[in-house]
């Protein structure tokens, strides 16, 4: 019988020799990857920490201590070791267990995660109830090097140095980001990580503490010491010291023992005490370890290979298009920069920052400084793109009210990944940027109905005197011909593609050839429907909106929630003109979030596809 079968709960990691745990870790990483393999998933970083989960559950008491997992990607050891390991199939799927942990899946969940830098926050928050209450347990933040970007965490250890808590911090340092990890903090990590004298003194320091059989205090007094003993070199310990944590490290990640030791150690200490360990990305699956970027999340893969199974050979992407057109537009204007916080794949800026590295910023995973930043370019004459994925862009909402619009500077939004993206649910779905947008004056919002026009708005936008957005969604494009030519596009006027009696579609971004498709269906039922791209949801072209409320009956259809997206936007121009004759149907997602699941499934669910749209028609005309 495999060793994961027996283990139902945390606590039976306590009967298991050493041996066993190491055999335990082993099986883990076979069935994360197994599972991966045919899900997809995060499986460099979830590889990454494997014996530091089974150490944590071994020496913590989980639910009772609280272990808090930032981001969260790298929390499948710690599912299947805490009840999830039948369940670990349906990982990320249509109604299965997230690829995040979640408190309404599992009492060890105590935090809903995604997004980054979160971690030391929350556990503080529960640090300080935890003493509120009178309880006694541990509360544990394990935070990797790239989550060591974000400002929150920085402002949560401020408070925490104040507040003095008993709080544990495990600094998972494996030296990546998603890509490589950047800036002076990382610098400073991977310093401290290969000096090999801060290494001997450390090693010394350890032997020495091993000899005396002393915990608590005098302990940490020691390791105080050590880091103290380091003159003239200014470590991550000094660092942490200074915000008032003890620091422990660096140690291997992958020492089952030295986990063991440290944490039980830890466990003891009353304290604010951060743990640095040292981890490989991808441990323990060559494909992995090699290509850590590329298995930080990835789609269904052949397992003996690596290979990746689909995404490559089909329209290419959104996101390629974009990266493209930011080469072109950057050649014939050399004050086009580019910015993005911690995704320069994921946004498809790695081209552009080939070609141009001096104009090319990865801020780490700070989106409000991201838009701050761009915004003091633009205050010197420079025209930034920030490309940001629509969930994240969320993080800098005050930055973009405060920093672009209420200064009216040309910084354009680049948001990709708006509408479902799959998956990753309802943490990294972007159904709410047109509504949280839209209220902001003197923003130009826009939305492409295919790849081609993508290219045609960010010209739009840098031609623009003021702020503008574009946002397009996750995946392939529609594989319609690139012209090579840019072409701003008339500001506030949509495009009429098909014209009909009976009723009038007004569609935006991903919802266009839907529409235009449902059309084509209800054409062969007899039923004439007028179907425009609306192209900017922001300024709305209300000579249009006016023209097909004529037909008596308007569907609006966007991949945004409808409380105050295009639909909205439509709804309020009719008010304003009185044409309150026109029956209006809103297409979109409801005020609920949205589940993970595939983009198709999720579409079809909520009835934005070719068929939820002829439906609506025909419902709205009593058919
Ligand atoms: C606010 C926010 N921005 C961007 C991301 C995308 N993202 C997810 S994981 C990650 C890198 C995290 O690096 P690290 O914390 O070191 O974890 P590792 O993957 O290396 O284990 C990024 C940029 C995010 N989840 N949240
Ligand atoms: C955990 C996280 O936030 C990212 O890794 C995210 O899963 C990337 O998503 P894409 O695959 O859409 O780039
Ligand atoms: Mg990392």
């Amino acid at each position: 019988m495999a060793l994961l079968d027996r283990i139902t709960e945390p606590k039976h990691l306590r009967g298991l020799s050493l041996r066993e745990l190491e055999q335990l870790a082993g099986e883990l990483r076979d069935k994360i990857i197994d599972t991966c393999a045919k899900n997809g998933g995060h499986v460099a970083p979830s590889l990454g920490v494997v014996e530091l989960t089974i150490a944590l559950h071994r020496v913590f008491d989980s639910p009772y201590d609280k272990i808090v997992w930032d981001v969260g990607h790298q929390a499948y050891a710690h599912k299947i070791l805490t009840g999830r390991k039948e369940a670990f199939s349906t990982l990320r799927t249509l109604g299965g267990i997230s690829g995040f942990p979640k408190r309404a899946e599992s009492s060890h969940d105590v935090f809903d995660v995604g997004h980054s830098s979160t971690s030391i926050s929350a556990s503080l928050g529960m640090a300080v109830a935890r003493d509120l209450k009178g309880a006694r347990n541990k509360v544990l933040a394990v935070i990797g090097d790239g989550s060591m970007t974000g400002g929150i965490a920085y402002e949560a250890l401020n408070h925490a140095g104040d507040l003095n808590k008993d709080l544990v911090v495990i600094l998972n340092d494996n030296e990546m980001s998603i890509s490589e990890n950047v800036g002076a903090m990382s610098e400073l990590l991977s310093r401290t990580v290969t000096n090999e004298f801060v290494h001997r003194i450390r090693k010394d320091v350890g032997a020495f503490l091993k000899a005396l059989p002393m915990v608590g205090t005098s302990a940490l007094q020691i390791a105080k010491k050590a880091e103290e003993s380091l003159k003239g070199l200014f470590t991550p310990g000094m660092l942490f010291q200074a915000f008032g944590f003890e620091y422990i490290g660096p140690i291997d990640g992958h020492n089952i023992p030295l986990l063991l030791e440290t944490l039980e150690n830890v466990r003891k200490f009353d304290d604010a005490v951060l743990i640095h360990v040292v981890t490989k990305k991808g441990k323990g699956y060559p494909p992995a370890e090699k290509n850590p970027s590329l298995f930080h999340g990835v789609g269904p893969f052949e397992r003996e290979t690596g290979k990746v199974l689909k995404g490559k050979g089909g329209p290419a992407s959104y996101t390629g298009i974009f990266g493209e057109t930011m080469k072109k537009i950057a050649r014939e204007n050399e004050k086009v920069v580019a910015i993005t916080a911690a995704m320069p794949d994921g946004t498809g800026l790695s081209p552009f920052a080939k070609e141009f590295p001096e104009r090319f910023f990865d801020v780490g995973i700070a989106e409000q400084h991201a838009i701050t930043f761009a915004a003091g370019l633009a205050a010197q004459g420079f025209r930034p793109v920030v490309a940001l994925y629509s969930s994240f862009l969320q993080r800098a909402y005050d930055q973009v009210f405060h920093d672009v619009c209420l200064q009216n500077l040309p910084v354009l939004l680049a948001i990709d990944r708006a509408g479902v993206v799959g998956n990753d649910g309802p943490t990294h779905h972007g159904v709410f940027d047109l509504s949280y947008l839209r209220v902001l004056p003197g923003l130009t919002i826009m939305a492409p109905k295919d790849e081609n026009e993508l290219q045609h708005m960010l010209q739009t936008g840098l031609e623009l005197d003021g702020p503008s957005a574009v946002r397009y969604p996750r995946g392939s494009g529609l594989g319609v011909p690139i012209e090579q030519i840019l072409q701003p596009l008339p500001v506030g006027k949509g495009e009429l593609l098909r014209d009909g009696k009976d009723a009038a579609i007004m569609a935006v971004g991903t919802m266009v050839y839907q529409a235009l498709r449902a059309a084509e269906t209800l054409a062969a039922e007899g039923i004439e429907v007028a179907v425009c791209n609306a192209r900017f949801i922001k300024p709305l072209d209300r000579e249009l909106v006016i023209k097909l409320a004529a037909k008596g009956r308007l569907i609006t259809v966007e991949e945004n929630v409808l409380q105050g997206g295009f639909g909205t936007g439509v709804l309020e121009v009719l008010e304003e003109e009185e044409l309150t004759e026109t029956a209006v149907t809103r297409l979109g997602y409801p005020d609920a979030f949205v589940e993970q699941g595939e983009q198709h499934e999720l579409l079809a669910r909520y009835g934005l596809n070719a068929e939820g749209i002829a439906a609506a028609v025909r419902k709205s005309l009593g058919r």
